[in-house]
């Protein structure tokens, strides 16, 4: 990589009256400007600060020739070794600009700096066979922020965008053309050059009102047989708008748009004024590379070298330090054998150390078993969890796989493995739940055994009426009476709430009994595994089956760890809501009797309390 610096020239049109107060010094390249105060002109008042301008070189009467072998023909050269390189013109309407890059194109001696470029990569193509050159052109044109392709058809024209990636940009959709002779090179400019906005400005009869880029991409091998890499740089050459005073000029519309854009888009150079452009641009600095295209065959061979070496290395290093059986490349038995190991390590308890780490292979091979093994597990459990239509979330699992110090001595023991079913808060115990899990079914009905639920009430000893008549009485005072009303709406009300929870515990006992039935035979299955000893022969499809029967079993344990706490909750709100009835039973027959006591038995003995049924 080297760094280059972008150069300026100033190249000065003939004039007939030059200005007598600017003084150039082709030999120190130098432009000296009289101070405005004296001169009436010169730059902006804000610049007059600055009078002394420095160029890489002025060029002042000189010919087309002489302009292209000072400026521009270093630019080719290394753009031929691989270097991108750009030139353009700019300056104000009518400075010169087309005529240094086009030229008056019907002679030669007239012709530009594009077709001298494009004349001396073809001049270089033909006389080096060998470096087998490709040249490629495009050409577009920006005009009122519009960019066409001069080498496309117009109507297509605006669709390319620009792609800024890394530093560049590229025009995307522009055709390029492989030109193999310099007159297609040239035939390919001239069409683009019929294509060009150009207009009649005050300051220039043709006057270019747009942005030109030609660009010639030039492929080609190094040249050297032992450096067969190609190299591939473009060239660009660049026909600036000129831009310049408008004011107490008349325009059209369409023109006043034009200079809009133009100044627009030249906002740095109307600002600074092309001298003092000039200096910024001499300032920068740029890092030029080499752009080299690699031949694949070239760079296979290169690399398969590389390895090699690489390779002997190794195999030294190894030596020296008493390594010499290490292999590098896993066969399939050395993959299957790893495969063995880590399904012990991950199945069978086995120590870490079991599994080989000699070597990067050997390590990635070993992450590829894991990552597998992950997956494998994740996809059963997806497929299983969709079965079951329950969420298992991941707490849930990670409890149920690592059983705490708590849970050694939790409830129940569901398997022959030491597996219980987790520990119930003590107070939650119910007595009647005791066996769950040492029963294969749960009813519902032992569980409930202890209730009171729907137990006939014993009136208190009183001096009762007639059975019959006290019954109807009874009725009576439920439904005629305040106090008797509003005892037997809530009763109804807190017996629809106990069915609908002893719903729900029948329902979770029936869920529980099927999932014991699923972990008994899970447990079955795991113990059929152990006795074939598959791991002593692993083969995938057992070990496959043993980890999706282990997850399967952790599952359901969970499942049923989960479902015994909700059983053991909604027991006790049941208990409570028994309570709740019984106390309302006791409370409606005291104010029953109170207000049978307070009634005149002559009058209820009499009354025909008839049509509905007596029990409570
Ligand atoms: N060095 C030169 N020697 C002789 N004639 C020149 C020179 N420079 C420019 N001219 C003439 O001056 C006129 C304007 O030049 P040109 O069109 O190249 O200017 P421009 O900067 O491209 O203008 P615009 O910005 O309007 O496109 C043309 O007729 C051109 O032939």
């Amino acid at each position: 990589m080297g760094r280059f610096r972008i150069k300026v020239y100033l190249r000065l049109r003939p004039s007939d009256k030059p200005s007598p107060f600017i003084h150039i010094q082709p030999t120190s390249s130098t432009v000296q400007i009289d101070d405005d105060k004296h001169a009436g002109g010169g730059p902006p008042k804000n610049y007059t600060e600055r009078r002394l301008f420095r160029f890489d070189g002025i060029i002042q009467s000189s010919s087309q020739e002489a302009v292209f072998d000072e400026c521009a023909k270093g630019v080719v050269e290394d753009v031929l070794t691989g270097y991108h390189g750009t030139i353009f013109a700019y300056g104000q309407v009518g400075s010169g600009k087309t005529f240094t890059m086009t030229g008056e194109t019907k002679t030669f001696i007239y012709c530009g700096l594009i077709p001298r470029c494009i004349h001396r990569i073809f001049e270089e193509k033909e006389s080096k066979p060998a470096a087998e050159i490709k040249v490629h052109v495009s050409y577009l044109e920006i005009h009122n922020e519009v960019i066409y392709d001069l080498l496309a058809k117009r109507e297509a024209a605006s669709q390319i965008t620009t792609l800024e990636e890394d530093g560049t940009v590229e025009f995307r959709g522009l055709t390029r053309v492989l030109c193999t002779t310099e007159e297609q090179a040239l035939k390919l400019f001239f069409e683009g050059e019929r294509h060009k906005a150009v207009a009649v400005h005050p300051l220039n009869q043709v006057s270019s009102r747009s942005h030109c880029m030609f660009t010639l991409y030039v492929e080609r091998h190094a040249g050297m047989a032992s450096i067969p890499e190609k190299t591939a740089a473009k060239l660009n050459l660049v026909d600036l708008a000129g831009f310049g005073q408008s004011k107490g000029i008349e325009f059209s519309e369409q023109s006043k748009k034009e200079i809009v854009n133009i100044n627009k888009s030249l906002i740095f150079l109307e600002q600074i004024s092309s001298f003092r452009f000039a200096q910024f641009v001499q300032e920068l600095n740029t890092n030029a590379i080499i752009n080299k295209l690699l031949d694949p065959t070239y760079t296979r061979r290169k690399y398969e070298r590389q390895i090699s070496d690489l390779k002997q290395e190794l195999a030294l290093k190894d030596a020296l330090n008493g390594r010499t059986d290490i292999a590098y490349d896993l066969t399939d038995e050395m993959k299957s054998e790893l495969r063995a190991r880590v399904n012990d390590f991950l199945l069978q308890d086995a120590e870490v150390e079991t599994i080989p780490v000699d070597n990067l292979k050997q390590v990635r091979e070993i992450f590829k078993l894991f990552r597998e093994a992950q997956m494998t597990m994740l996809a059963k459990l997806e497929v299983l969890q969709k079965e079951l239509r329950v969420t298992v979330d991941v707490p849930m699992m990670k409890e149920s796989i690592t059983p705490t110090l708590e849970e050694e001595v939790g409830v129940g023991e569901l398997d022959n493995q030491g597996f219980h079913v987790g520990v119930a808060p003590v107070n939650a115990r119910p007595d009647s739940i005791d066996g769950i899990p040492s029963k294969m079914n749960v009813n519902i009905d032992d569980v409930l055994a202890s209730t009171l639920f729907d137990q006939q009430m014993e009136a208190p000893k009183k001096v009762a009426p007639n059975r019959e008549k006290k019954n109807k009485a009874f009725i009576y005072f439920k439904h005629h009476t305040s106090e008797g009303n509003e005892y037997e709406n809530f009763l109804k009300e807190t017996r629809f709430v106990l069915r609908l929870k002893r719903k729900l515990a029948q329902e979770l006992c029936n869920h529980i009994n099927e999932v014991k039935f699923d972990i008994a035979n899970l447990n079955k299955d795991l113990k059929e595994f152990e006795n074939s000893h598959i791991f002593e022969n692993p083969d995938v499809t057992n070990v496959d089956k043993k980890v999706s029967t282990t997850t399967r079993l952790q599952v359901m344990k969970a499942e049923y760890r989960r479902d015994f706490n909700a059983l053991n909750k909604v027991k006790h709100e049941i208990l409570a809501i028994q309570q709740k009835v019984k106390s309302c039973k006791q409370n409606i027959l005291e104010f029953f009797y109170k207000w049978l006591d307070e009634s005149d038995m002559e009058d209820v003995a009499s009354s025909n309390f008839e049509g509905v049924s007596a029990n409570i």
